[in-house]
């Protein structure tokens, strides 16, 4: 017998399938990791099929060296999948595999410390002398045991502590194997009665998922109606069968509320897989569900290769977030695609959601590809109210300060009535650059062509691109001068203006800054819902996932940042951004308010968002997309040439566009095909590199591909880089 081999080396040249023979007595199966000799050493690869009859003389074929793992670790579904990524993304054949693959399974097994408690009443007095102590206690109460990762993690918590508690004897901390955790913890919740709206989005994905049938269902739901109890209940229908699912979350979103969610109906048939797991983590999580353990697992982007031998379904919460794009590591595949093919090879239901669908889906949904649901209202209460201010005017009436009159006074009244405020600012930072008012200089970062963000609370100046940073100076490095001007707010100065007009008020912050820590994320948030914040700021991740009933007031404080980014897509980020945060208001008993400040009031995104009409708002954008040509009117592929010398990466760029010029003769489409560039990319240098880019936008995705390939496999000097981006989000 013969076994097909993928290598694991990185190049075109081996980019295919060799031929090796299985030793007498290996039982090798497809699927499986296998160790091969490959010009004289050996190598890892992976075995897709097996055969009698080998392709070329018998006698040059050598043997497979031995097998790494007892078992397959793709079936030969997900085999066909990662032939669809190699061929749709243009990455080699092993790159496809081992994203499918799970982290950590070279590691191997592993053991995990577990905590449990061994008291059964916890010492009052605690409370007072050691709050941590008792804290932690609590939260054992009735989770443990619990990992000993995630006690720490979700309390934020040093190890120092955990060994008191381990010596007094409250705690006992072991190593165990089993993969199978309680969640005992949460509460069990029942399926909720559903709205007439819920009920018949449920009714009608249900039955495709009772014949399994490969269907496409758009859930356009807006804020708040109600759409995780939607998933819920169709996991429910699934498991029901004998089937699981999938969620996919934007990671942001993936909050431990949300985790909660899942769990308190299902208890520990469910997996979460998150970006903060370890390796060794991430691979239980794999084997959970591959050992059959779980039914449902909820997760960020790479979930969507959870390997479910029945799947029934996937959901995609939040379809028009731009993270389900892989955009740095290759392939550059978007799990929104994947989780089509995926559905496809293995006749599932795909669900995608939002309340602001990106233009591209819902573009297909009018179609026909996706079968549209509709959830217009909210359960039990109304759509917030919404204002928007034009920040020139209250600059012209004498108003200097970040906050529009309005915003204060409701801010004020929000305080008083011991509600809770959102401030929303799309970017961290105290201003996102200084300049002197004598000379006009401004300071950039050595390494990347970008000006620097200042943090007050460190007074640096930081690159928000490489990291760089420098301290802040007192005069102006050119001239000499005293007199530094802050330009261009973040949040970190809304924080302090905040504490500056209201010195009671009790403020936390959440953005990259303030949680980069495992664990604060949580921190801040559970403190937020607790109550033990009155106003929370934060850039986009406060926008998504947040069911808090005592906020009542959002206000957003710029607008025009996203709006002004050098992007085709800045109209429908802003649309979807104010539509998204905008929602976290009012959704418990009290009425909700949002105040949206700007200085482009009659913008069109800003003016659908205050109506809250996002069919209006598609109807404007889909106009220019058409008018201009792009997606979903045309695919892109964005093509960045990186290097560090200037010269070279210029004059290679242009090489690549006379490329891309000739290959498009070549191949003598009739379809809308054109080349723009080449050009400095948006950030022209980023770690002393600089990128030049071209972009080609065509009707025929396939004109990309093949382009895309031919750039790949073309020589370049020694210190250039390629990175090419088919369907790019991002274009900077
Ligand atoms: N049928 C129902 N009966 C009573 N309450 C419900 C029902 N369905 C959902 N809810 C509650 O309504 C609230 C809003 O639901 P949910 O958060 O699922 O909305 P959503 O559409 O996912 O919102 P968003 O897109 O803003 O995150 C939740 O508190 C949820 O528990
Ligand atoms: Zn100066
Ligand atoms: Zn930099």
């Amino acid at each position: 017998m013969f076994a097909e081999v993928v290598v694991d080396i990185k190049s075109s040249n081996t980019d295919r399938v060799y031929t090796y023979r299985i030793p007498e007595g290996m039982d090798i199966k497809v699927g499986m990791r296998v160790s091969v000799p490959f010009n004289n050493r050996f190598i890892e690869g992976y075995v897709i099929s097996t055969t009698d009859k080998a392709s070329y003389s018998v006698d040059k074929i050598k043997d497979i060296h031995r097998i790494l793992d007892s078992y397959s670790i793709f079936d030969e579904k997900m085999i066909e999948l990662a032939k669809w990524m190699k061929e749709y993304y243009k990455c080699y054949f092993s790159e496809a595999l081992q994203t499918i693959m799970p982290v950590g399974i070279k590691q191997g097994e592993k053991k995990v410390k577990v905590v449990k408690i061994n008291i059964d009443e916890i010492p009052f007095q605690l409370s007072k002398r050691a709050p941590k102590q008792y804290e932690i206690l609590q939260y054992l109460k009735n989770r443990s045991p619990i990992r000993l990762s995630e006690l720490v993690k979700v309390l934020n918590i040093d190890y120092g502590v955990i060994r008191s508690l381990q010596n007094k004897g409250y705690i006992e901390i072991y190593e165990e194997e089993v993969l199978r955790f309680s969640v005992k913890d949460i509460e069990k919740t029942k399926p909720l009665l559903l709205t007439e709206e819920q009920q018949k989005a449920v009714e009608e994905v249900k039955s495709s998922i009772l014949t399994g049938t490969f269907d496409k269902y758009l859930l356009f739901g807006v804020t708040g109606s109600g759409k995780t109890e939607v998933y819920l209940q169709l996991i429910d229908e699934a498991i029901k069968i004998g089937k699981s699912a999938i969620v996919l979350v934007p990671e942001i979103s993936l909050t431990p509320q949300t985790i909660e969610r899942f769990v308190s109906r299902f208890g520990n048939r469910v997996a979460v897989i998150h970006s903060g797991l370890s390796p060794g983590e991430r691979f239980d999580e794999w084997r959970k569900v591959k050992n059959g353990l779980v039914d449902v697992v909820v997760g960020v982007r790479n979930a969507v290769f959870a390997p479910f031998n029945n799947l029934g379904l996937i959901i995609i919460d939040e379809e028009h977030e731009t993270t389900y794009k892989q955009s740095d590591l290759r392939p550059k595949y978007n799990a929104k695609e994947v989780a089509e093919k995926r559905c496809e090879i293995e006749k599932a239901v795909l669900v995608m959601a939002s309340a602001t669908p990106s233009l591209e889906t819902y573009y297909k949904a009018n179609k026909g590809e996706y079968k549209l649901i509709r959830l217009t209202k909210r359960i039990n209460v109304s759509m917030p109210q919404i204002e928007v201010v034009n920040m020139s005017e209250e600059l012209a009436s004498g108003n200097t300060s970040i906050f529009s009159r309005k915003l204060f006074s409701y801010i004020k009244e929000n305080l008083k009535r011991k509600e809770q405020t959102i401030l929303f600012l799309n970017r961290r930072g105290y201003s996102s650059f200084v300049s002197c008012r004598d000379c006009g200089y401004v300071p950039k970062c050595p390494n990347c062509d970008i000006s620097l963000t200042y943090h007050f609370e460190d007074k640096k100046l930081v690159c928000h691109y490489c990291g760089y940073e420098e301290t802040m100076k007192e005069t102006c490095p050119k001239c000499g001068s005293k007199r530094i001007r802050y330009l261009g707010i973040g949040t970190e100065r809304v924080e302090n203006d905040i504490k500056k007009f209201f010195p009671n008020a009790r403020v936390l912050r959440m953005d990259v800054d303030t949680t980069r820590k495992k664990g604060s994320h949580e921190k801040i948030f559970y403190d937020f819902r607790n109550g033990k914040a009155d106003i929370l700021i934060g850039t986009q991740m406060i926008s998504k996932g947040f069911d808090i009933p005592n906020v009542t007031l959002v206000g957003v404080i710029l607008a025009d940042i996203t709006l002004n980014l050098p992007d085709f897509r800045s109209s429908e980020r802003t649309f979807q951004l104010l539509t998204q945060v905008a929602g976290r208001a009012g959704r418990g008993e009290k009425p909700g308010r949002v105040v949206i400040q700007t200085y482009e009031d009659d913008h069109y995104s800003i003016v659908t968002a205050k109506q809250q009409n996002y069919v209006k708002f598609y109807n404007e954008e889909i106009k220019y997309r058409e008018i201009f040509r792009y997606p979903p009117f045309s695919h892109l592929m964005n093509i960045v040439i990186s290097g560090e010398e200037e010269e070279e990466v210029k004059n290679t760029a242009a090489n690549t566009y006379l490329t891309c010029q000739k290959l498009i003769n070549k191949l003598q489409n009739k379809s809308y095909n054109k080349i723009l560039g080449p050009a400095p990319a948006p950030i022209s240098k980023i770690n002393n590199r600089y990128r030049w880019q071209v972009i080609l936008k065509s009707e025929d995705r396939n004109i990309l591909t093949e382009i895309a390939e031919e750039i790949q496999k073309m020589k370049y000097p020694k210190d250039i880089r390629i990175a090419v981006d088919i369907d790019p989000l991002n274009i900077m």
